[in-house]
């Protein structure tokens, strides 16, 4: 008889040959020590910092017998998992963020489920930026509320897809008297640097947006602050801090595993908040909580932001983000009229971070290009991204040097001229970048 998982297998590989032919396929690969990192998440170079990483062993050396030699917590945090020094990391990251209380989660990804999967009463309304982060969306779906996408970054666009709309069509629609009157609460679900994209979120007039339309206080922000931990605002706090809007926003969601170096994840909330997550979370409670080794990681990191010494990369990334964005302009002012599916360039003024898109019908290939030349960048296609907007994801790091942007934007002009000169058009030489 053939065994079940035999012909599940089959089913599978069907599917997964589906997406083959369709060029979507996902594979693992193992990134290479000796490629230059213009792909990941880790913004500061935190994550190989010799100095972090001294500090990181000195506290696990100093730390109490009772936490510093146990690799893994032993539970989840309601059973035997929690410590002072979740707790202590917990009352620091509010600190630092200039927040009452936090939860720590395992991942962002657990925050976001965890967090909306039980936030919103029955009847309640999620509405989020149609651009936001998985995460969120497989929260909503858990959650007992109804979740309205606006388009992104449109806060009072005459669109009818703008926050502002759609707010105003909810207050006046069905259930329009129970949401004027505050009886009905609407979670606003934004991210301040949008991962793909990377621009940032307009949070000063959301905020308006929100508190306008629903003036009973029933408007609740949240902000996902993961691609700004760590690099945005004064010593890296997020843009709430950075914009004052700490007491306007209802929670905020940093994680740990992007700029700051570590993994994991907090929701900044009030103590009645965090008290009601630790009740329903079920991201929180059915889990393994941290262990020290990765407590003690996240608190160095937060020491270290903490302290100041972060200000120089900081201005390092600063002038890496200015000198790239001079000389993709360059190339795309060069090869004009410009490219057409080859790449796209279309920032106007200096990029808002890090996170820089090459927008290009043949991502696969640029990437491919770059890689061969040393670069570590990867291709984002649908359906991670909408169909129609595949592209380069380029990530700028404290770690990278002028020399490398500058040799990356060299192999990416080169790119440029040979596909133009593949598919006949006129094409510049490349010329000294
Ligand atoms: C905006 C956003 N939120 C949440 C997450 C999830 O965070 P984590 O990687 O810690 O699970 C990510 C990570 O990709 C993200 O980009």
């Amino acid at each position: 008889m053939e065994r079940k998982s035999s012909r599940l297998d089959g089913v599978y590989a069907s599917i997964l040959a589906r997406r083959g032919t369709q060029g979507r396929l996902r594979r693992l690969t193992i990134p290479t020590p000796e490629t230059v990192d213009f792909s990941s998440n880790s913004y500061l170079s935190l994550s190989r910092d010799q100095d972090i990483w001294s500090a990181y062993l000195d506290r696990l050396q100093q730390s109490p017998a009772n936490q510093g030699f146990s690799l893994g917590s032993g539970g989840s945090r309601l059973l035997d998992g929690n410590s002072a020094a979740a707790e202590a990391l917990e009352c620091t990251a509010a600190a630092f963020h200039g927040a009452p209380a936090g939860l720590l989660f395992n991942s962002g990804f657990e925050a976001n489920t965890g967090l909306f999967g039980c936030a919103p009463q029955p009847g309640d309304v999620v509405v989020y930026d149609e651009l936001i982060h998985a995460s969120v969306h497989d929260g909503i779906r858990l959650s007992r509320a109804r979740g309205i996408s606006f388009a992104h970054n449109c806060v009072r666009g005459k669109s009818r897809t703008s926050l502002d709309h759609v707010l105003s069509e909810l207050t006046q629609g069905q259930d329009g008297h129970r949401l004027r009157a505050g009886e009905i609460n609407v979670f606003v679900a934004v991210e301040s640097v949008y991962s793909m994209d990377g621009d940032l979120a307009p949070l000063a007039d959301i905020v308006e947006c929100v508190e306008e339309r629903l003036p009973n206080g029933n408007g609740y922000i949240v902000v996902d602050e993961a691609h700004a931990t760590g690099w945005l605002g004064e010593r890296g706090r997020g843009l709430v801090c950075h914009l004052g809007l700490e007491d306007r926003v209802w929670a905020r969601v940093h994680t740990f595993g992007k700029a700051m170096g570590c993994a994991g994840a907090i929701v900044l909330c009030s103590p009645t908040t965090r008290q009601y997550l630790i009740n329903y979370a079920r991201s929180f409670i059915y889990t393994t909580a941290m262990g020290y080794p990765t407590l003690a990681g996240i608190q160095t990191a937060y020491e270290y932001l903490e302290s100041g010494r972060v200000e120089p990369r900081l201005a390092h990334l600063r002038s890496l983000i200015k000198h790239t964005h001079r000389l993709l302009t360059s190339i795309c002012t060069r090869h004009q009229p410009p490219p057409r599916d080859v790449v796209l360039y279309t920032k106007e003024g200096v990029p808002e971070s890090p996170i820089i898109p090459l927008f290009t019908a043949h991502a696969r290939s640029l990437a491919e290009y770059l890689q061969r030349r040393g670069f570590m960048v990867r291709p984002i296609v649908a359906p991670t991204v909408p169909a129609g907007t595949d592209r380069v994801r380029l990530c700028l790091h404290a770690g990278n040097t002028m020399e490398e942007v500058q040799g990356l934007c060299k192999a990416i002009d080169e790119w440029v001229a040979e596909k133009l000169s593949e598919s006949g058009e006129p094409s510049e030489k490349p010329s000294k970048l």
